[in-house]
């Protein structure tokens, strides 16, 4: 018969992790309690003395009695416990819930509420590709490359590293960071593109690109957050250049073949700068003659492909594009990702809102392998860096200067102007500096009725929109870039990201009721170390929230603060509740409940269900 499996030993050598040997050494059988008393009584009856016996019998009575109450009190305490209705429970739960909340601050009350809401939004679905989904695929590793800081570099010391970073308010998180180079010379930079850099007065690295592109180099999963117009398009195309040229060096792209990766921008007008900006630095490559013509694809909407065929007809290097005409690339095949390693996402947090994050983890899922992924923007809130952290592979955030926090090097003018005297004013104001200027308002009838009356009083003007068409809205960029017009009219849609040579003066006709958007605007001037002007009127219209955003904004960035600012109260401080920043939108004047940001989302999203209820979608 066999032997019980208690007694069992399994007589294979011991595994250093696992113990198959039931024989435990601690061990301690149950005794029932009748046999423990009898055991006792045996142990007390070979007592030698009688008064021993009499003494220990004593304390043994004792014992069993204690024993049988602490039994009959348990037994009790169950009873109830079964008796007592469920609801009762609830009652009591709720009510010492209402007792500790009480002792509550508003303020631990108010983190407990933003901690429920952040927890909401973090439980959406990973941004990964479909596919990664679904299989449950998920690298740990970042991608190899074969770059390396040059040795000197290398030796530094941790300590080294983290003062040169102080010293440029470099703020980054994550592990085995790569080393901050302040010099391009020492990034491995073909010469002739320096050269190049050096001719567009670009010789020193800015804050976001010293720490930037040596973690791109590296192969590095990274978010990447800068002030508007420090350079981040330098800071994640060159990366994707110097893959795409490695590449081509290995083993030359024929027609078919590529890219080697992608840029996506949120807007058509920032793809084709970037596009522009690429030509241009893949151009001063090849014109060297030592290195190959990298090719490059812009991919919008309201382009038509055929004027791009040479392109396609050749290997592929980069592509370069917004989301909706991408997708339709990669759908009919024009192009596919399977050989794709590197995807940048620009003004990564208006992309990654809702609305986008749909079409980006397509995009996502037509990579058929590893991929590095950067995501950046001047604004990321904590929200989208807590949702893009879980989607990429050990990144490295870079940030320079608080997430959504305004450009230094412009100086805010806020001014209380009349509805009705706004545009009159207007003109008074254009005299402040001299051209370029742009005009920003967040209604497209706006925009229109701007442009006309600027155009009466003389104001060589365009306007760009969304409804214009984009041969207008090309027309419109070209001839503002070139200087053959003063003023630019545009709504804020328009204008992320755009990098218009010298703006002077910006004016922000109506305030956007998101303050990252006044953060985009006003970063259309003071760019690349120039200093620059935005006035924004605001009025009974502009709502007291944005007010008080637009209020902490300035006092953060150590402008004055006009005295109808001054007045408005912080609900929030009248209550004893904390200042810290939205995490939603980095807005210093409200907190998640009522964040404008998070109301918009919610409501576009509303909309885009409605239109898929219809039958429609987007
Ligand atoms: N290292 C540098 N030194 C001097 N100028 C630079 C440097 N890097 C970039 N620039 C210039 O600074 C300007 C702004 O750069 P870029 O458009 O990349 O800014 P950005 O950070 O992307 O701004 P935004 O957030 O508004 O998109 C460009 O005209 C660019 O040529």
């Amino acid at each position: 018969m066999e032997s019980s499996p208690k007694r069992r030993r399994i007589s294979r050598s011991p595994s250093p992790t696992y113990k198959f040997d039931d024989d435990d050494d601690d061990y301690v059988p149950y005794v029932p309690v009748a046999q423990r008393r009898e055991a006792k009584l045996a142990k007390l009856s070979s007592l030698s003395t009688v008064s021993d016996r009499t003494k220990a019998k004593k304390q043994l009575e004792e014992l069993l009695e204690r024993e049988d109450a602490e039994r009959e009190e348990e037994r009790q305490r169950e009873k109830t416990r079964k008796e007592r209705p469920l609801l009762m429970e609830a009652q009591e739960v709720h009510e010492r819930k209402a007792a500790e909340n009480a002792k509550k601050t508003e303020v631990e009350k108010e983190e407990e509420a933003d901690a429920e809401i952040l927890a909401a939004i973090a439980s959406r679905r990973k941004l990964a590709s479909d596919l990664e989904l679904a299989k449950g695929i998920s690298y740990t590793d970042s991608l190899k490359t074969s770059w390396q800081p040059p040795k000197y570099i290398r030796e530094r010391t941790d300590e080294q590293h983290r003062r040169l970073r102080e010293k440029y308010h470099i703020i980054v998180d994550g592990e085995d960071i790569p080393p901050p180079i302040e010099h391009f010379s020492d990034m491995k930079i073909p010469e002739s593109m320096l050269q190049f850099l050096k001719s567009k007065k670009i010789t020193t690295p800015t804050p976001i690109q010293l720490q930037g592109i040596p973690t791109a180099f590296a192969g590095r999963d990274m978010i990447g957050i800068a002030f508007t117009g420090s350079g981040k398009t330098l800071a994640f195309c060159l990366p994707l250049i110097m893959l795409a040229l490695e590449e081509e060096t290995k083993l030359p792209f024929v027609r078919g073949e590529g890219p080697v990766g992608v840029v996506l921008c949120p807007s058509r007008e920032l793809a084709t700068q970037t596009y522009e900006n690429v030509l241009a630095w893949t151009g001063a490559l090849a014109r060297d003659g030592k290195y190959p013509q990298l090719n490059t694809l812009l991919c919008i909407g309201g382009i038509s492909m055929g004027e791009q065929s040479h392109v396609l007809n050749k290997g592929l290097h980069i592509v370069v594009a917004t989301p909706g005409r991408l997708i339709d690339m990669l759908e009919k095949r024009k192009f596919t990702f399977n050989n794709s390693k590197f995807l940048c996402m620009d003004e990564a947090d208006r992309m990654i809102d809702l609305g986008f994050e749909d079409d980006v983890r397509n995009i996502m899922s037509f990579f058929k392998r590893q991929r590095q992924t950067l995501l950046f923007s001047a604004t990321m809130p904590r929200k989208i860096q807590d949702f893009a952290q879980q989607s990429l592979i050990k990144p490295v955030l870079v940030n320079v200067g608080r997430a959504g926090a305004a450009n230094l090097d412009v100086l805010q003018v806020v001014e209380y102007v009349k509805q009705e005297a706004k545009m009159v004013y207007l003109l008074e104001c254009l005299q402040k500096t001299a051209p370029p200027v742009i005009i920003f308002s967040e209604n497209k009838n706006e925009v229109d009725d701007i442009q006309e009356y600027l155009l009466l009083k003389g104001v060589e003007a365009v306007a760009i929109h969304g409804s214009k068409t984009q041969e207008e809205r090309q027309y419109a960029i070209k001839s503002f870039k070139s200087g053959a017009k003063d003023v630019m009219v545009a709504s804020g849609v328009a204008s992320k990201g755009l990098d218009f040579n010298d703006i002077q003066h910006v004016i922000i006709f109506s305030m956007p009721k998101e303050i990252e958007d006044y953060v985009h605007q006003i970063g259309r001037t003071g760019r690349s170390g120039k200093t620059g002007i935005a006035t924004t009127f605001v009025n009974m219209t502009t709502p007291e929230q944005t007010l008080l955003d637009l209020k902490y904004l300035l006092m953060e960035a150590g402008q004055k603060v006009p005295p109808f600012l001054r007045t408005i109260e912080d609900p929030r401080a009248a209550q004893g509740g904390s200042l810290k920043g939205c995490p939603v939108c980095g807005g210093l004047g409200h907190g998640i409940s009522n964040c404008p940001k998070l109301e918009d989302a919610q409501r576009r999203q509303m909309a885009s269900h409605r239109a898929a209820d219809d039958g429609g979608g987007y």
